[in-house]
């Protein structure tokens, strides 16, 4: 028997019958909806499609229901990308819903200016793309772009400052939960913890009896670092959440703290999932900087 399992996330590509069905012939283990993104109706329909092909496969197969959690977001963009330079200007806009390009973006952060200082730096594009803080001119912060690189819709966002002030479990996180909770799926991704609190705050709002998730902290955060034994203790499996750690950390200390992690979830005996960029040197060339997996 395989003992790694293989965990993959489905998106709207990947959520018909059919491309579901060779996925799990491929080996998936555990399917992974990202409640960041979509709807809770897709979410659960998509769930109830996974396990009633596991069963037609006569396979046993997860369902892993991530957590948005409080990760901060730059908004939408006009056809899903824009490409910026470096050396250009750009503005991250305090008005939530305006459709970004290649000047402006929205963020999820409504208090964006009162968490950004000139000189700071901002990432975008998941830390792809570098900016400096320039000025804050009311809600719109202007920055200067230090590397440029495509932009896609509501892709994550590291303002370092802003980190500690977010609330810890939002709207969309409740109603994440409660369609996991209907769909009775196996695990709960938990984003962005930062203490054992995060993780024990979910808990309790589990039933009481019958068929409950395990609950999967994120190791995403420099405060879930330093925070680590609690957090293992307070999980059920944990995960290694290496894009925005990647992110929150410089990406070079990541490949330690990845072995570092497993080692400690080993010797207490918690599963661990390694996630993220596992194939990102297959589908993009040339490497401009190292990717998470290296
Ligand atoms: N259910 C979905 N519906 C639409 N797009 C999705 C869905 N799941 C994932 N995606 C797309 O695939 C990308 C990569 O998925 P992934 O699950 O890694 O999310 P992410 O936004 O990078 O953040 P995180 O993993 O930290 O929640 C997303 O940014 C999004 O563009
Ligand atoms: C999986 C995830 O959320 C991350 O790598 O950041």
């Amino acid at each position: 028997m395989r003992r790694t399992k293989i965990v993959a996330t489905i998106g709207p590509a990947t959520a018909t019958p059919n491309a579901l069905r060779r996925l799990l012939e491929a080996g998936v283990d555990v399917v992974r909806l990202n409640a960041a993104h979509s709807d809770m109706k897709t979410h659960s329909n998509n769930a109830r499609l996974v396990r009633e092909l596991a069963s037609e496969l006569g396979r046993s197969v997860g369902i892993l229901v991530d957590m948005p959690g409080p990760k901060i977001r730059s908004g939408l963009v006009a056809n899903d990308e824009v490409e910026l330079e470096s050396g250009q200007e750009f503005v991250l806009s305090g008005l939530e819903d305006s459709i970004g390009d290649a000047q402006h973006v929205s963020t999820t952060l409504p208090d964006l200016a009162q968490w950004a200082r000139p000189g700071d730096e901002v990432y975008l594009a998941d830390g792809a793309i570098v900016l400096r803080v320039l000025e804050s001119i009311g809600k719109d912060v202007r920055t200067e772009v230090l590397r440029g690189g495509p932009l896609r819709s509501r892709k994550g966002m590291h303002l370092p400052r802003a980190e500690a002030h977010v609330e810890p479990f939002t709207a969309r996180d409740a109603l994440a939960l409660e369609m996991a909770i209907a769909a009775k799926v196996d695990f709960l991704g938990l984003s962005f913890v930062r203490r054992a609190e995060d993780v024990e705050r979910v808990r309790a709002m589990l039933p009481k009896r019958g068929m409950r998730p395990a609950l999967v902290p994120k190791i995403e955060t420099a405060a879930a670092i330093d925070n680590l034994a609690g957090i293992i203790e307070a999980a059920d499996a944990v995960m290694v959440a290496r894009g925005d750690l990647g992110i929150q950390m410089p990406a070079r200390r990541v490949p330690l703290l990845q072995k570092e992690i497993i080692r400690a979830c080993n010797m207490a005996g918690k599963p661990v999932i390694t996630a993220t960029q596992m194939l990102e040197s297959m589908t993009r060339s040339p490497l401009t900087h190292p990717r998470r997996s290296q």
